[in-house]
């Protein structure tokens, strides 16, 4: 049946109209569920040669194709659950940073937004851990602020101590000077963001392994919790955000913010996904603030209403959620991660969890089963401080831990600015070493016959 489907797409003659045969859609998986993964993706490769065919020129775009084959970046794959990957893929959260001699020639010169916002510069410092390492992702340069500044929140990084926004968000005549953001104001104000992903997708695109494309965004709660705290936030204990929850004109003036900034956050994302962001990562950072009931009210309430936002906007691509200080919210997480469920109830929410390094993967393998994404979860601090066994063990360990099931690597927290650059190259490449090692092929050897993937 298989071999019918691309057999036929052989023989029929250029199709008109540039969209694809209904015979080479079911070939490549689009509309055809095979049972086994490594069909699939045999299938769309013999796909891939008919579509590039001289009789196919022009029926497809070679992307969509490329996308459900083996070609697509190991991170897109992994995303999608493809059981057959030889190996995690390994990015870093802040992987562009001052631990880079490369990054210090720029952070030296150009204050932070200058090169956030000056697409040249973003892009340059976007590709440089990826030349560097090898990295499997590359994930734009800006920061979870970059959006404030048309909301009406403008906001600087202060060399030592973070970012500072100028007019912080204190009562209800605040909460309505925030402007939510506008498709127009992306296209604009914002604009930046855009030609940088768009720059970036178009320099990555013949790359060999082909990195994907991150894009990514503040959650709600840790947004909200910058526009409160104001100056010295990045220290704060998050007081001012405490004062507001825990009062009853402050509560309301909290959810009243945390609504305009969802609002916004829906309206970035499918700019970003537009733009070329294969992936989008939203950071609550701050989520470790919060008891698990106050997560619930403050935190997750609003990124469930993000990721259905963004879904009702048609964008499907795959979004990861950092949840800092995940370590005893598991549970409330997993009410809203329908891991085992997405497929069953249409909902497709979530596609990925991404651990801090104080939260157990082992113990969130457990929770969310073998069809959850799971992403992380080093301590930075053994990269900046560890020798090279340390580091070696520290990924066999998160490697072993995390089994069971799909797995991104990376750290736990953003890189220390004090990492020698040397072990980050170590570690990537321990990564990829990995199936050359006996007890990595036993492991996914056990994964693939789980998976009822044909070793
Ligand atoms: C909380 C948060 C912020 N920004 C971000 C988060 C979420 C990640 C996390 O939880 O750590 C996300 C972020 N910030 C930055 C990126 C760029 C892409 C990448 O990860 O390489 C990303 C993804 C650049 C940046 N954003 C910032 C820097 C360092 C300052 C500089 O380069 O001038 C970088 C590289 C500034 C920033 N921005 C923020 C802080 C706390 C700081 C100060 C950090 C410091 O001084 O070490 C807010």
């Amino acid at each position: 049946m298989f071999q019918f489907a691309v057999l036929k797409l052989t023989r029929t003659p250029r199709c008109a109209g540039h969209t694809a045969p209904r015979s080479l859609q079911a070939a490549s998986g689009a509309k055809f569920r095979l049972r086994s993964e490594r069909l699939r993706y045999h299938v769309a490769s013999l796909a891939l040669r008919a579509a590039l065919d001289t009789d196919y020129e022009g029926c497809l775009s070679e992307s969509s194709v490329v996308e459900t084959c083996n070609e697509a970046p190991l991170l897109l794959r992994v995303l999608r659950c493809d059981p057959s990957v030889p190996r995690p893929p390994v990015w870093f959260m802040r992987q562009a940073g001052r631990y880079m001699s490369a990054f210090r020639m720029y952070s030296g010169r150009y204050a932070f937004r200058e090169r956030a916002e000056t697409p040249e510069i973003a892009v340059e410092l976007s590709l440089q851990p990826w030349r560097a390492f090898g990295v499997d992702a590359v994930i734009m340069f800006a920061d979870i602020l970059t959006p404030l500044p048309p909301m009406g929140l403008d906001y600087q990084i202060v060399s030592g101590q973070g970012p500072s926004i100028k007019t912080p968000v204190r009562c209800m005549e605040d909460v309505e000077l925030v402007r939510p953001l506008t498709p127009e104001d992306t296209e604009t104000a914002l604009s930046f963001v855009g030609t940088t992903l768009s720059t970036l997708a178009h320099t990555l695109a013949d790359a060999r392994p082909r990195p994907a494309l991150l894009g990514f965004l503040g959650a709600p709660f840790t947004l909200a919790a910058y526009g409160i705290e104001g100056e010295g936030g990045r220290a704060s204990s998050g007081k001012q955000v405490k004062r507001m929850m825990y009062t009853a004109e402050g509560r309301e003036l909290m959810h009243r913010l945390l609504q305009k900034i969802t609002q916004s956050m829906i309206v970035f994302a499918a700019y970003q996904a537009r733009k070329g962001a294969e992936a989008i990562q939203i950071f609550d950072s701050w989520a470790h603030l919060l008891s698990p009931e106050d997560y619930q009210e403050f935190s997750l309430f609003y990124v469930e209403e993000l990721v259905r936002g963004i879904r009702a906007h048609g964008v499907e691509t795959p979004l990861i959620f950092f949840a800092n200080g995940s370590c005893g919210k598991l549970g409330v997480i997993s009410a809203m991660y329908p891991a085992d469920t997405r497929e069953a109830n249409g909902y497709r929410g979530l596609d990925a969890l991404a651990l801090d390094w104080r939260t157990s993967i082992a113990e969130a393998r457990q929770l969310f089963g073998k069809r959850a994404v799971l992403q992380g979860n080093i301590d930075p601090t053994v990269l900046a401080c560890g020798d090279t066994a340390s580091v070696k063990a520290a990924i066999d360990r998160c490697v072993c831990a995390a089994s069971g099931g799909a797995h991104i690597l990376n750290v736990g927290r953003g890189i220390q600015p004090d990492t020698p650059e040397e072990m980050v190259a170590l570690f990537c490449e321990h990564v990829r070493a990995l199936p050359e090692t006996d007890w990595y092929q036993q492991l996914r050897h056990r994964h693939l016959v789980e998976n009822g993937v044909p070793g």
